[in-house]
Order: C-alpha cells, then structure tokens, then sequence
C-alpha cells in the first residue's frame, strides 16, 4: 500500500485532465466464453482497474472501491476485438470521489468507436487501517460537460445514499 496523505481538509485542486486514464485491450483466449465472448466479470474487473488508477493519480493515495453502478451490457465483445476504456473523475467528496469509465469496442478498419459499457464508480481514500481518509485534493469543475457530470454526481450520490438506507 501506497504513501497515505494526511490532511484535515483538502489542499489544492486538480483538473479532470490530470488523472483521465485511457487502456486499450484486445480481447484474448483466456478473456472468453465458449462463445468466444468477453466474460462479464472480466470486464468489471478493466473497468474497476481503470477506475481505481483514476481516484489514485487525483488523490495520490490508497483507495477502495465502495461501489460500481451500472453495469449494462450494450453489446457483447468478441474474442480479438479491441476495447478502449476511458476513465475519468466526474466528483469528489470528503473521502469519497466519483469516477466515470466508458467502455467501447473500436473498429480497426473505420476507427469507429461503440459502446459497450458505461459505468459510475466510487472510490474512496482509505488509510493505513482502512478507514476513510479526506481527498486531498478538490476537483476543478471548468468545461459545461464537467459541470453536468458533477451535478449529475451529486444526484447519484443521493440514491446511493439512499439505497444504503434501504438496506441494499
Ligand atoms: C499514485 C498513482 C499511482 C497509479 C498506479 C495505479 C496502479 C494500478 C491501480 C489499480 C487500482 C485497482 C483498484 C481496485 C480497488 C479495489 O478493488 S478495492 C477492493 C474492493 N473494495 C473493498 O474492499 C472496500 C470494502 N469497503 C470498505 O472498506 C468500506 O466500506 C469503505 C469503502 C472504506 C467505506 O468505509 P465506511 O466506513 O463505510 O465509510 P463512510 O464513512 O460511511 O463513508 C465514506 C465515504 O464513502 C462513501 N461510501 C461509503 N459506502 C458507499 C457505498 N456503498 N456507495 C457509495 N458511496 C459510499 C460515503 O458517501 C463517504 O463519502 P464522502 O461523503 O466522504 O465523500
């Protein structure tokens, strides 16, 4: 486990570009089913790694993944096709930073992306024992998009919340 930072509150502001994380994988024989389909959990697991790579280079520190939402299936992916999946931070929080992953599947010849899967992650800053620890850095919210993923973010937060008070 990484270096923790320990901050009260948070100290500087990051912008969204400074952590965007972009993978490229092809789709190989150990990904498959026996219908030479990507598996499922296969891709959550991309999709949790990209996430988490986001929420440590904007916090520089440890986290965890509290929870992944969405996790549609728009469309299948075959073995050797190639996936690009982007990531990047949409919120954050006290401890807790929301992180958007958008899956597609490239089309060599034309370039043309599709979508596969998209996908809200939250990340959260832990310390040595585990516990949730402030984000040390703010978010910069500065172009119309970034602005309504964040209150987007904001509105997701709330039904997660509010399922947690539910119980689920
Ligand atoms: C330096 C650069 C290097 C780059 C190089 C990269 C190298 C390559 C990287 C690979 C990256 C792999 C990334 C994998 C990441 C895992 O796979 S982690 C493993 C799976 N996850 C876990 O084991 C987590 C298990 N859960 C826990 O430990 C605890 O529930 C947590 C997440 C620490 C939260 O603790 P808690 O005491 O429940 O927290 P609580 O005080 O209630 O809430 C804390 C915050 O979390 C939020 N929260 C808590 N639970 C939830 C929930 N269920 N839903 C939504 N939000 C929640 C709260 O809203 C709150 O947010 P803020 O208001 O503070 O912003």
């Amino acid at each position: 486990m990484g270096k923790v930072f320990h901050v009260d509150k948070q100290i500087a502001n990051k912008n969204v570009e400074d952590s965007i994380t972009e993978w490229t994988k092809v789709v190989k024989y150990g990904d498959i089913n026996a219908e030479n389909r990507l598996f499922g959990g296969t891709l959550m697991a991309w999709i949790d790694e990209v996430a988490g790579t986001v929420a440590m280079r904007h916090s520089g520190n440890p986290i965890a993944t509290a929870a992944i939402d969405n996790m549609q299936f728009k469309q299948g992916a075959l073995l050797g096709d190639v996936l690009v999946m982007i990531g990047k931070i949409t919120y954050v929080g006290k401890t807790s930073m929301e992180v958007r992953v958008d899956t597609y599947v490239e089309d060599v010849k034309t370039g043309m992306r599709h979508v596969l899967n998209r996908a809200y992650l939250t990340e959260v800053c832990i310390d040595h024992d585990g516990s949730p620890c402030t984000v040390p850095y703010g978010l910069n919210v500065k172009t119309e998009n970034e602005k309504a993923e964040w209150e987007g973010a904001i509105k997701r937060r709330e039904l997660r919340k509010q399922r947690r008070m539910e119980g689920f």
